[in-house]
């Protein structure tokens, strides 16, 4: 036997070896399933399978990254970058470059983000007159995005009375019209949204028999890694391609599927064993990960779900500590009590900063947790915020570059046409697009035939709106030779955006030149790492596709010793020694708009199973009394999820009762209890002490402000912001603004906010960020 094989223990050794046939091995966190997954791919290899025809479904393009280095060394080769791994989104891309005419798009077809996306939506609702209050455009968006993983076309919508129904009954009975309009709106620019990365795959295989065939054939052995969060159209492309020779590997667990939201469907693994003929199944029950008191607490929790499939997980680790539960007055002591533990942690124990996660439900939680960690400066890095491209420099390069590649591409051509500025007004714009709607072409192309349609442009602006794309075709032709380093330098200044900058002056406008530069840091080493590759050559096409898929786990540097904050959804698959779940409370975790229903809590449960089993060494799981939500402050109650694990596997570091109101003080939280006598008992109403009213509580509140002094917060009065800026707020996230009105210090903002709805602010006292 290969010495690599002594790796694992004789149950993950089956499905290792078992080279051939449809397997499914289920079982619970840590029990080594990713690990299956790296193993069997080596031993496939190693059994003469050439990589090129192994077909690796990951969860993050990052997971995918660290498979491969796994393999390779294991194999001892640089063979195992020749593997197809990646996440559905990007494996699939790919192959959708190679066949996008027979569906008629261009090779270069661009990939809308969603925010491009929701933008066309925005603009159809605006021109067909529809009332945004009712239809509004993020629900539109998801609405669509559900259609599109169910495969349910424009076609397949108008010929389904019950779905016309159910949109009608919902306030929104002409969405058929604005998906057709979408549909229409996208493929006129020669642009594919996220979905229709899946949707356009199962319409390739499923039209193109010969091209089935041919992914087929070259996809002997497939593998599939969280196959519980698979989607119907994930589902559907699986399916296909291991229709032939049925050499399918999928691992999941049942109790970590948490997209149902997003369209995931359990049954996947439900039915696999339908799906296939001859299935085998493994099962695994060891953990690895986690302490005894982790393993057994998670155990506790998920057993009170009724979907589930029954699953032993056991492990011979230490006991370890308890879980610690901790109470505080605000979610302000709540990121003190998370920074001083860390503190003290990396003091007592040697820890890393790396070793520690803080995970919360929703991402509007992280500010409390960064203000706290920048006190005691802790670096940190969160993730699945607004990731680097995402930025509002970032994204001006990156809209020429796509401009480069497509010239279709209308979102692309919207953003930059008058960036920096150069004379084109709004109204020039607008008559552009309703002549490209009129005409059913792109606005690229509308500007090229200036000259022949009469749009009462005056000669001036037709002048400037020339030299625009011959600025444009100029970069294509710089593009046709050059590697996406050099493309995109020539980009940078030729459009003048480097100048721009230089002359704002301002700290931000410098931070922006930096970050510019770290793009084109960061374009240098991916250039010269495809170079090394042998299908690949830097060009900006690959770069761009790379930029397109990248989720902010993707761009995760393996030197940053930083502690890590994410949403406990981003956390799937990934293990720290320390983990803090956050913001325990009744109606933020479980959430209060995922509890109608028995399922949607049972969600929310598997949710906080996979909370806590990232953790290798300790838990800690904590809540506030007081915090606010949709701009006002509540009382919170500690979540059910405290109580549903089983007590002896807890330590209760506040008491509940007896000090329910008291505030606590920063650091000394430990001293300060006895901790033999806590016990979490539920406050019986009516004798529970009477708290602070709201008042109190906003004065206690405004002793101690959270303010911060390195961010870009401001008193925005004068400062640059205007209707379409995203901004974020302290309390509410991110948002867009609607509308401004006021003057000086009565300045006010609508902002349309993700977490808070419609919020009027005064501009004076807001704390608003401006990220794009
Ligand atoms: N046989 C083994 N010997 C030593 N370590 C192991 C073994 N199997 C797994 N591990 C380690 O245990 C940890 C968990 O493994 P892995 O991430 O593969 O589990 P998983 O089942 O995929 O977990 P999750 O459900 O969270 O995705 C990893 O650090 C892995 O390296
Ligand atoms: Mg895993």
């Amino acid at each position: 036997m290969q010495e690599y094989l002594k790796q694992l223990n004789e149950a993950q050794l089956a499905p290792v070896l078992q080279k051939d046939g449809a397997m499914i091995v289920i079982a619970g966190a840590g029990s080594g399933k990713t690990r299956v997954l790296t193993y069997r791919i080596a031993y496939l290899m190693s059994q003469g399978v050439d990589p090129f025809s192994i077909l690796s479904l990951t969860f993050t393009n990052k997971a995918a990254r660290e498979m491969k280095k796994r393999i390779s060394e294991i194999v001892g080769s640089s063979e195992a970058k020749n593997l197809w791994m990646g996440t559905f989104h990007s494996v699939f891309a790919k192959i959708l470059r190679f066949e996008a005419d027979k569906l008629g798009y261009p090779n270069n077809f661009t990939i809308y983000d969603t925010q491009d996306s929701q933008s066309v939506i925005r603009s159809i609702i605006k021109d067909m007159q529809l009332d945004k209050d009712i239809y509004k455009y993020k629900k539109v968006y998801s609405r669509i995005s559900s259609y599109k993983n169910s495969l349910i076309t424009v076609k397949a919508y108008n010929s389904n009375p019950e779905l016309m129904e159910a949109d009608a009954m919902a306030k929104i009975p002409r969405l058929g019209e604005i998906y057709k309009a979408y549909v229409d709106r996208c493929f006129k620019a020669g642009a594919m949204d996220f979905d229709d990365l899946l949707l356009k795959t199962n319409e390739l295989l499923t039209r193109f028999p010969e091209v089935l065939a041919k992914y087929q054939n070259r996809f002997r052995y497939i593998l599939v890694d969280e196959y519980q969060d698979t989607n119907h159209s994930q589902y559907l492309i699986v399916r296909a391609l291991s229709d032939k020779f049925q050499n399918i590997c999928v691992v999941g667990d049942d109790a970590q599927s948490i997209y149902a939201f997003r369209g995931a469907n359990i049954n996947n693994i439900f039915n696999f064993q339908k799906d296939y003929d001859d299935v085998k199944t493994f099962r695994l029950e060891q953990n690895y990960r986690s302490t005894k008191n982790i393993v057994n607490a998670a155990n506790s929790i998920i057993e009170k779900n009724k979907t589930r499939l029954d699953k032993v997980v056991w492990t011979a680790n230490d006991e370890g500590a308890k879980i610690k539960v901790n109470r505080t007055m605000t979610d302000g002591d709540e990121g003190r009590f998370v920074a001083s533990t860390i503190f003290e942690t990396k003091m007592n124990e040697q820890a890393h900063n790396g070793e520690f996660a803080i995970l919360y439900r929703t991402n509007a939680q992280s500010r409390a947790m960064e203000d706290a960690l920048r006190k005691k400066d802790i670096p940190y890095r969160i993730y699945g915020g607004l990731s680097f491209y995402q930025r509002k420099e970032i994204k001006d390069v990156l809209y020429y570059l796509r401009l480069v590649l497509n010239p279709k591409d209308e979102e692309a051509l919207k953003r930059v046409i008058n960036y920096p500025a150069r004379g084109i007004g709004s109204t020039t714009i607008d008559k552009i697009v309703v002549a490209a709607n009129h005409y059913g072409r792109s606005m690229f192309e509308v500007i090229q035939n200036i000259d022949k349609i009469d749009l009462k442009i005056n000669s001036g602006t037709k002048t400037k709106l020339k030299n625009f794309v011959t600025m444009i075709q100029s970069f294509q032709i710089v593009n046709a030779n050059q590697d996406a380093f050099s493309i995109t330098e020539h980009v940078t200044k030729k459009t003048g955006i480097f100048q721009e900058l230089k002359k704002d002056g301002t700290p931000e406008g410098l931070a922006r030149i930096e970050n510019i530069e770290e793009l084109l840091n960061g374009m240098r080493d991916f250039v010269e790492e495809q170079k090394e590759l042998a299908d690949a050559n830097g060009s900006l096409a690959e770069f761009m596709e790379d930029v397109a898929l990248a989720t902010d786990l993707d761009n995760e540097k393996g030197d940053d010793d930083k502690v890590a904050l994410m949403t406990v959804h981003l956390a799937k698959g990934l293990e720290f020694p320390y983990v803090f779940v956050v913001g325990m409370e009744e109606d933020l975790f479980p959430s209060g708009m995922s509890m109608s229903t028995r399922s949607e809590l049972e969600e929310e449960r598997r949710l906080f199973y996979v909370a806590l089993t990232r953790a290798e060494k300790q838990a800690y799981l904590t809540y506030t009394q007081s915090r606010y939500r949709w701009g006002k402050l509540i009382d919170a109650e500690p979540s059910r999820f405290i109580e549903e694990i089983e007590p002896k596997y807890l330590e209760y570091l506040t008491p509940i009762t007896e000090h329910r109101y008291k505030p606590l003080l920063d650091v000394d939280i430990f001293d300060d209890v006895d901790k033999s006598k806590l016990r979490l008992r539920k406050p019986v109403s009516g004798s529970a002490p009477k708290g602070p009213s709201q008042e109190q509580l906003r004065k206690l509140r405004r002793l101690k402000p959270v303010t911060s002094d390195t961010d870009k917060n401001f008193n925005a009065a004068d400062a640059n912001l205007n209707v379409g800026t995203l901004v974020e707020h302290v309390r509410f996230g991110k948002g867009r603004i609607a509308k401004i009105e006021g003057v000086g210090a009565d300045t006010k903002a609508e902002i349309d906010f993700e977490n808070g709805g419609l919020k009027k602010l005064l501009l004076r006292f807001a704390k608003l960020n401006v990220l794009e």
